[in-house]
């Protein structure tokens, strides 16, 4: 059976003011599927992000979002800049706001939406830190709590960004499986940027390599053994 299509590229340009970064950019996100986005420094990752996201048009070709999306719900995570880790708010209250791109109002959530709010804290595992200060927690709970938040704007997709920088190697490892139980229990697809090759390796199905020349996207055996994966993944391996 096929699996449904979330997102999709078709023979997209993406880049800046007619300046293509990729070009005929051809690959697709399914329900379920993770998928990690690795690079050198520069290669148009967050390039790639930010047109997936919707909030840069592609200079060319298509990017396509199937059922559930196109409403325009994708759960994102972006990389934490210092101001956000010091905002003034309960984890309750940070999780909740994942609706109101959804037409939510700030304190006036829908007991539906309340109720969901609750359920993805438990998924999450941070349900008995529901009234604590956001800014009082440490970065891996920190990065829990935002992951929950994404949950509640889409439950389907969920698009990070660098999520393990500047958590510790434990920490880093229970996020990891986290996100390996959101995608195999729950189903959620994961698209990820990172720098971590080797735990790219360990819990993808497909990667997807910017490089300066050219890009590869297929599944982790057949990056292993593309001149691409032999080159920058090969110490990881
Ligand atoms: N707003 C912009 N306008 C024009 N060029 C940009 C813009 N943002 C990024 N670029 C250029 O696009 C190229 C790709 O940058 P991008 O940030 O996508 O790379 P990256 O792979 O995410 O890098 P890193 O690993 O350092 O985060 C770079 O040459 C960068 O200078």
């Amino acid at each position: 059976m096929n699996k449904e299509i979330l997102l999709a590229c078709r023979d997209a340009s993406l880049g800046y003011e007619g300046k293509a970064i990729w070009e005929h950019l051809d690959f697709q996100v399914c329900r379920g599927d993770y998928i990690c986005i690795v690079g050198e420094n520069g290669s148009g990752k967050s390039t790639l992000l930010k047109s997936l996201l919707g909030l840069l048009p592609p200079l060319s070709g298509r990017i396509e979002r199937g059922g559930s999306l196109s409403g325009g719900a994708i759960g994102y995570l972006p990389q934490q800049t210092r101001a956000q880790k010091d905002f003034p708010a309960t984890v309750t209250e940070v999780v909740r706001s994942g609706f109101l791109g959804a037409g939510g109002h700030r304190l006036l959530y829908t007991p539906e939406q309340k109720a969901r709010a609750l359920m993805n804290m438990g998924k999450l595992g941070i349900l008995e830190l529901k009234d604590r200060c956001y800014r009082e927690l440490s970065g891996g709970q920190q990065q829990r709590v935002l992951l929950a938040r994404a949950l509640c704007a889409a439950g389907e997709l969920l698009i990070l960004d660098e999520p393990v920088t500047g958590l510790d190697p434990a920490a880093a490892q229970d996020l990891y499986r986290t996100l390996a139980y959101l995608n195999k229990t729950e189903g959620i697809a994961i698209v990820m940027v990172t720098h971590d090759i080797e735990n790219a390796l360990r819990y993808a199905d497909f990667i997807l390599h910017a490089g300066q020349q050219q890009h590869f996207f297929g599944t982790v055996e057949a990056y292993l053994h593309s001149s691409m994966g032999r080159r920058f993944g090969g110490a990881g391996a």
